[in-house]
Parts: structure tokens; sequence; C-alpha cells
């Protein structure tokens, strides 16, 4: 099976990160996501999370650093989730496509239900030094 390439963004502001609901009709639909998508023929992925963050959240990143890759078999899908932090960044985030969007503590991330492939994220989250005070 092909293995889908997706620019994800951990969006990060004093101790919140910026989630979103991902519709019912999409895959892993009802779930909360950090914005991103699919990286496209020609792009790279800092290229691709710039675009994406732009259309789902309405933001522009001005610098992002890589934080983690995961690499999920869902099954009826495979995913390579290339996950960077957003910590600079112009704009007020929100569901630029109708989708619930909301910051929230870092330490709740636990309390929001994601897709399986997402747990090593908000693991590696919580255990950095950096982001706790
Ligand atoms: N954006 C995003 N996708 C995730 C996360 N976790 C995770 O497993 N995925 C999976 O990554 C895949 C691609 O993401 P996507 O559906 O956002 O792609 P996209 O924005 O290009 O959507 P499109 O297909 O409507 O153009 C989906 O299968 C989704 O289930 C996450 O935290 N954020
Ligand atoms: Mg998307």
């Amino acid at each position: 099976m092909k293995v889908v390439h997706v620019a994800v963004g951990v969006i990060l502001r004093k101790q919140q990160v910026f989630i979103t609901l991902r519709d019912a009709s999409l895959h892993q639909g009802g779930k909360w996501e950090f914005p991103g998508g699919k990286v496209e023929a020609g792009e790279t992925v800092t290229q691709a999370l710039i675009r994406e963050l732009q259309e789902e959240v309405d933001i522009q990143v001005s610098t992002s650093q890589p934080f983690m890759l995961v690499e999920h078999d869902y099954g009826d899908k495979q995913v390579k989730l290339d996950i960077h932090l957003v910590m600079d960044f112009i704009g007020e985030p929100h569901g630029r496509e109708g989708q619930q969007g909301r910051w929230v503590a870092l330490q709740s991330l636990p309390d929001y239900g994601f897709p399986e492939a997402n747990k090593a994220i908000v693991d590696k989250l919580l255990c950095e030094p950096r982001f706790s005070l």
C-alpha cells in the first residue's frame, strides 16, 4: 500500500496547542487533530505545512521546526506524519473550513480523542522539558 506523506503542525503558544476537529466524513473523522495535510507532488514538507495551515486555520507560518516522524498503518490507510512545531506565526488560528478549533493546555491533550498515530506525538510533547513550566 502506498504511504501517504502528511505535513502536520503543532501550533504552540504559551503552553497551549491549537487543535481542530476532523469532519465526520473524513478518514479518522470525528477525532481531534493537529492541522495539516498531504504533501503534494513537487512540494517540500515545509511548503506543504505552510499551505495547509493557511488553508485550514488561516495562519501564516513564519518559522517551524521538525519535531518527529510517525509512521502508522490504519489498515485502510498507511500514513507518514511529518510533525513540525509552529511557534512563530502571523494571524489568529481558527477553523477556516468550518471545523471546530480550540486552544487547549498541553497537559490536557490526553483528554481529547486523537487518531491512534497521534499517541506518540502527545506522549513526546508531554515529556519535553522545554514545554513544562
Ligand atoms: N492533519 C492531520 N492528519 C492526521 C493526523 N493524525 C493522523 O493520523 N492523520 C492522518 O493523516 C491523513 C492525511 O491528513 P488530511 O486528511 O488532513 O489530508 P488533507 O488535509 O490533504 O485532506 P484532503 O484529503 O481532504 O485533501 C489522514 O488519513 C489522517 O487520518 C493529525 O494529527 N493531523
Ligand atoms: Mg488536513
